[in-house]
């Protein structure tokens, strides 16, 4: 059996890795060893069976015996050993969640659904670092990969709202911290009927501006409001978000020569764990929508077509209905005002399953059932 080292597991992402390993019986074919960066000779999780007690996930002697490491505990953990295990000799895969090594020659971004004979190719030619993608672009082509292996696509605007999760768990609680906040603002007025909804307004309003609304980890309120901004500057007048929509996208895909130009607004919205974009695609040719239908549902087999009927839309297309689940449901399927090569879509995904955990635990089983 393959001995597998986990660290970062008990974060929110390692969490949700840990489920869906558990409910996979993931870990019956592995030897699992726990790591962690705070809590050496703790517990570990419960995953139905003996295990040995939390190991230094800084010791590289420890690390260096492994076939195969997952991390979930973020860039700067990545940062600091990946190059100290490789350079000491260690010969084993890599597979993480963090976004250092992506975009690196001897990487590949994991999305075996939309991907496997780029990761097949590259198991059989010897990379051995596995890589998540960025959870928009995963979801993304999750929603519309088809589309783009059938070479159907010119190029692709995407305009995100990103939820609060992709930010980190700490601002999950803020994101619930400000509405309650903005809730209390109001609650004297919300609870008399007479009261003026401008009243109202207004009292929000004034509560979200206060100087003492938290806003300790998204800087500015959320809740009641919008972010159109997520990740750094990268100097061009984009965002570092909006950046990965191509690059990633084109290397999962494997277009590196001719990229397909991809590009939007990233915006962060008051969602859970959701990301939901709208789409606008040109494509290269007028296609009807029946055929773009087919391409799509046929894909993959998470994927469905919402039909763009306002109930069925409004039940079905949401962050709500698919929060939790490994659902891909595209809708709002059009052509737009601009002409018969411009496609509308909508999409939403779970950013912690597909947009984060889901695609390290499949990688681990294409490795083990090599
Ligand atoms: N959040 C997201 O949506 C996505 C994140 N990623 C990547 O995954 C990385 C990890 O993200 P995320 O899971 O959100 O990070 P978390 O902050 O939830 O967890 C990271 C680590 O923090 C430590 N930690 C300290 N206090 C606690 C606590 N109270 N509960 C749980 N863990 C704690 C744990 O390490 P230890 O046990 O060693 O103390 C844990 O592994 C990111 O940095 C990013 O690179 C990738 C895609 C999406
Ligand atoms: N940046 C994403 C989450 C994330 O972790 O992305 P990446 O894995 O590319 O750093 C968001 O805020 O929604």
């Amino acid at each position: 059996m393959k001995q597998v080292g986990f660290v970062g597991w008990r974060g929110m992402v390692g969490s949700v890795l840990m489920q869906r390993m558990r409910e996979e019986e993931d870990f019956s074919s592995i030897e699992p060893i726990f790591f962690t960066t705070s809590q050496i000779g703790g517990k570990g999780p419960d995953i139905g069976k003996e295990i040995p007690l939390l190991k230094d996930a800084y010791d590289i002697a420890q690390l260096k015996r492994l076939d195969v490491i997952i991390s979930c505990q973020g860039g700067a953990y990545t940062t600091k050993i990946f190059g100290q295990l490789r350079r000491s000799g260690w010969q084993g895969y890599w597979i993480d969640a963090a976004s250092t090594l992506r975009m690196e020659d001897d990487s590949i971004i994991i999305l075996d659904p939309v991907n496997m004979p780029v990761i097949k190719q590259g198991v059989h030619n010897g990379i051995k670092n596995y890589i998540g993608g960025n959870c928009t672009v995963s979801l993304m082509l999750m929603a519309v990969g088809g589309l783009l292996e059938e070479d159907m696509v010119e190029w692709m605007s995407a305009t995100t709202y990103q939820a609060a999760s992709g930010a980190g768990a700490q601002n999950m609680r803020e994101l619930l911290q400000q509405m309650g906040e903005a809730h209390r603002a109001a609650k004297d007025l919300l609870d008399d009927p007479a009261s003026s909804i401008l009243d109202i307004d207004r009292k929000v309003a004034g509560a979200l501006r206060n100087k003492a609304f938290p806003v300790e980890n998204f800087g500015v309120p959320l809740a009641g409001s919008l972010i159109p901004w997520i990740d750094k500057h990268i100097g061009n007048g984009q965002s570092r978000e909006e950046w990965k929509g191509q690059a990633e996208t084109n290397k999962i895909i494997g277009h590196r020569d001719q990229p397909i130009p991809v590009d939007g607004i990233c915006v962060r919205v008051g969602a859970m764990r959701c990301h939901s974009q709208a789409l606008t695609i040109k494509l290269k040719q007028d296609v009807p929508l029946d055929e773009i239908e087919d391409v799509i549902v046929q894909s993959n087999r998470w994927v469905s077509v919402v039909p763009n009927e306002r109930e069925l839309t409004t039940e079905k297309l949401t962050p709500t209905a698919v929060t939790g689940t490994l659902s891909i449901p595209v809708g709002r399927i059009r052509k737009l005002a601009m002409g018969k090569e411009y496609l509308s879509v909508f999409t939403v995904g779970d950013q912690l399953l597909w947009g984060a955990a889901e695609p390290l635990r499949r990688m681990l089983r294409i490795l083990i059932e090599e």
